[in-house]
């Protein structure tokens, strides 16, 4: 049988020759409209919830609208895993680049800047300004790597909260965020329920299952599984790009859904003249994962991939604020609710928000909810056509006029 010349199949190869985006590991976003706060100083360092003090810390935000003179119509969006502060596009009339949330927030959309002022941030342990494992460690004056202490969402939150202070907004009316962003607005609900009017939660969990861990681990695996993550130090060296596009690879297929793929790609081919017979990219949904990965090494740095992805591991709303007990944790909260999940989202599937809903319930919370017929699996909160958005600007307008 003849030998066949096998090109080499893995992702490494389908790379392309441009000069990434990620610089020591932090990403430029490139937008002109983004601000930053620093605070925990020397001698002032933020105690993280392991115990740890991080200081100085850098929060990289956006604002759209105006604060109006009560300032009582402030918006905080929180966004998942690998967002960063640039939610929306248009900024005072011009358009910049597309924002992750476009068709949620602008003039005239769900989250309407024409009527509040909307605030969104980089989290904590992150790569798009905002300080994380690759940003400059004060002690040795290179990038922390692995150094950098391990941080939770109340951590994330903490920050927020500091950054709202450095605004002047003791209370807002809302705090909307999806998937790991929706984490973030349940710990908001519990550690500052006196400074909160309402809050969105979408496609988000109280906690992760042992499945969610489980995906997250594999992905981690692969990061550290690359030669050139180094045990975290990496930044003046080779980065551990394939690892993380694989990592990527696996987040993204559990961000979809069977149907989605289906939908998209079936069992279609790259060629259809042809199978490679090799260990090629034969079906398009190699093909578009592959993509994935490789766009999002040239936007976001590995050790911040592992670290964002085990706070969301440690979240436990019981556990931290219950005792275990659900019922008591919610008991906190004071907001006023809108919870929605998707039908096909297999990553946070709704029986979790019927449990956080019933917690609620149970605690007479004012809570709505509802269930969005969506193929599109876990990501259907970051795309349009799903009433989300109507859905959405009802119930902010219904918190507006005491509804
Ligand atoms: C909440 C936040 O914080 S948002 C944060 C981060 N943002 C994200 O996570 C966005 C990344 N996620 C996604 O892209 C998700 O797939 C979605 C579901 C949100 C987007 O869905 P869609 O808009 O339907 O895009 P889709 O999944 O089809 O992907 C389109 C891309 O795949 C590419 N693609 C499609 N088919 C193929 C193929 N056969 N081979 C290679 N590439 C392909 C397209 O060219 C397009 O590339 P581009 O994005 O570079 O232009
Ligand atoms: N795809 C989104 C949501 C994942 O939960 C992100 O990467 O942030």
């Amino acid at each position: 049988m003849e030998k066949k010349n096998i090109s080499d199949p893995r992702i490494s190869d389908t790379r392309v020759n441009q000069e990434s985006s990620v610089k020591d590991g932090r990403t430029d976003n490139g937008s002109a409209d983004q601000q930053f706060f620093t605070f925990a100083g020397p001698g002032e360092e933020m105690t993280l919830e392991v115990g740890s003090c991080l200081g100085p810390i850098t929060i990289a935000y956006e604002t759209w609208g105006h604060l109006n003179a009560d300032k009582s119509n402030a918006v905080l969006v929180c966004h998942a895993l690998s967002g960063d502060a640039h939610a929306a596009a248009t900024q005072g009339g011009q358009k910049s680049r597309p924002g992750w949330w476009d068709f949620m927030v602008g003039p005239g959309k769900a989250i309407d800047t024409d009527r509040y002022f909307v605030v969104c941030s980089n989290v904590l342990g992150s790569c798009a300004g905002t300080t994380g494992p690759s940003s400059l460690n004060p002690a040795t004056h290179r990038p922390y790597g692995s150094d950098f202490p391990m941080i939770t969402i109340t951590d994330m939150v903490r920050a927020q909260g500091r950054l709202m202070d450095h605004l002047g907004i003791d209370r807002l009316l809302s705090v909307v965020g999806g998937s790991v962003g929706g984490m973030q607005v349940l710990e908001w609900c519990a550690r500052y329920p006196d400074r909160m009017v309402s809050a969105i939660a979408l496609a988000t969990t109280t906690r992760h299952s042992a499945q969610a861990i489980a995906f997250n681990e594999v992905a981690r695996q692969a990061i550290m599984a690359d030669a050139n993550w180094n045990l975290g130090n990496y930044y003046s060296s080779d980065t551990p790009d394939m690892g993380l596009a694989v990592a990527r690879m696996i987040g993204h297929i559990t961000y979809l859904s069977d149907e989605a793929m289906g939908t998209k790609f079936g069992r279609r081919l790259q060629n259809p003249a042809t199978l490679s017979l090799e260990l090629g990219n034969d079906f398009q949904v190699e093909s578009y994962l592959r993509h994935q990965g490789r766009k999002f090494v040239e936007r976001f740095d590995a050790n911040s991939f592992l670290y964002i992805t085990k706070a969301a591991d440690y979240f436990d709303l019981a556990r931290e604020y219950g005792s275990g007990s659900l019922e008591q944790a919610v008991s906190r909260f004071k907001a006023r609710f809108l919870v929605v999940s998707f039908t096909s989202d297999w990553l946070y599937p709704t029986y979790q928000s019927r449990e956080l809903l019933k917690a609620m319930k149970q605690n007479r919370i004012d809570a709505s909810f509802c269930e969005i017929k969506a193929k599109w699996g876990h990501d259907a909160f970051l795309l349009p056509g799903t009433g989300l958005d109507r859905l959405v600007a009802g119930f902010l307008g219904g918190v507006c006029h005491g509804r």
